[in-house]
C-alpha cells in the first residue's frame, strides 16, 4: 500500500495512462514554401492526420494533445474533427510558440492531471510504426524515466569548425567512433513528472526532449527506432514518405 493507504495503481493492477503531445506548430522553412510543414498533404492526407492516427494506433494512447500553428488552432481542431480518428482516443488543440521547445510546454501545460507517461512526437515524423510507439511506452512503463528510439548511422560523422561564411571549407576536429553514435528520434517518452521539470528548469535552446533530462544529470536510454520513423524535412523526405506509403498499400493489399 502506498503511505496515504489507498491502493497504489500496481496494487490495483491498472496500467499508467499515456498522453502524447505531438508538436505540429513549426513552419517548414527547410521544405520550401507552401502551407506550415505538418498541414501538408502526404497522399492526399494532411502529415498531421498521418502522425496523430501513428500515436492514436497504440491502444496505450488515450490522449493526443496537437499543439497547433499559432495561428491556426480552429483550422487544425476542424481538420481533426474531418478524419476518421479512433474512437478510443480523446484529442486537444492547442496554440504553440516560436521554438519546438516552446510548443512542447505549451502542450504540457494542457494536460490533465490524470497522465503518468507522455510521449513527445514531431508531426513531422508522420509514418512513425504503432511497435516503436508501443516499445517506448513499455521502456517507460518498466521504469525507465526518459526514453529514445535511435537508429545507428550509416553514414561516418566528423566535428568540424563551423565555417563564418557558408559554403567556405570546414576544417575538421574530430571523427566520433560511429559504433557509438545513434540518430534520434521521436515519439521520446517519458516519466511525466520528469519531462515537466526538465520543462520548467533547462533554459538553454535543445533540439529535443531528452536532451533537457540528460542536462539535469537525469538517466535516459534508447531503443531501437524504425527507418520508417524518419523525420519530413526537406523536399526529397516528401518523396520517400509517398514511396513508403505505397508500398504500405501495396503490402495491404489496397
Ligand atoms: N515553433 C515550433 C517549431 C517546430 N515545431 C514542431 O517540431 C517538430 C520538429 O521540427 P522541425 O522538423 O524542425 O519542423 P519545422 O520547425 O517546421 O522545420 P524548419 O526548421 O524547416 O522550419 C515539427 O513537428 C514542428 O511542427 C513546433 O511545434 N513549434
Ligand atoms: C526531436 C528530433 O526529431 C529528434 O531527432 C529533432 O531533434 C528535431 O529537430 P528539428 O531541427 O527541430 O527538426
Amino acid at each position: 500500500m502506498s503511505d496515504d493507504s489507498r491502493p497504489s495503481r500496481t496494487e490495483r493492477g491498472t496500467e499508467p495512462r499515456t498522453a502524447a503531445v505531438i508538436p505540429a506548430a513549426g513552419r517548414g522553412v527547410r521544405l520550401g514554401p507552401g502551407a506550415p510543414k505538418a498541414l501538408r498533404a502526404l497522399n492526399g492526407t494532411p502529415m498531421l492526420v498521418h502522425a496523430v492516427r501513428a500515436l492514436a494506433a497504440s491502444r496505450a494512447v488515450s490522449l493526443v494533445v496537437v499543439v497547433a500553428p499559432a495561428d491556426g488552432a480552429a483550422e487544425v481542431k476542424s481538420l481533426l474533427d474531418a478524419h476518421a480518428l479512433p474512437d478510443r482516443t480523446d484529442f486537444l488543440v492547442v496554440p504553440g510558440g516560436d521554438s519546438r521547445q516552446e510548443s512542447v510546454r505549451l502542450g504540457l501545460d494542457a494536460l490533465p492531471p490524470d497522465y503518468d507517461i507522455v510521449l513527445v512526437h514531431d508531426a513531422a515524423r508522420p509514418l512513425v510504426p504503432v511497435d516503436t510507439v508501443d516499445a517506448v511506452i513499455q521502456a517507460v512503463r518498466d521504469g525507465a524515466r526518459a526514453v529514445v528510439p535511435a537508429l545507428p548511422l550509416a553514414d561516418t560523422v566528423k566535428e568540424v569548425e563551423p565555417a563564418r561564411v557558408s559554403g567556405d571549407p570546414e576544417p575538421v576536429l574530430a571523427t566520433p567512433e560511429r559504433a557509438r553514435l545513434r540518430a534520434v528520434q521521436t515519439p521520446q517518452g517519458f516519466d511525466r513528472a520528469t519531462l515537466v521539470h526538465a520543462h520548467e528548469t533547462v533554459t538553454d535552446n535543445v533540439t529535443d526532449d531528452a536532451s533537457m533530462v540528460e542536462q539535469l544529470g537525469g538517466p535516459v536510454v534508447v531503443v531501437p527506432g524504425h527507418e520508417e520513423a524518419f523525420k519530413v524535412t526537406r523536399p526529397l523526405d516528401l518523396v520517400l514518405a509517398e514511396a513508403v506509403l505505397a508500398r504500405r498499400r501495396l503490402n495491404d493489399g489496397f
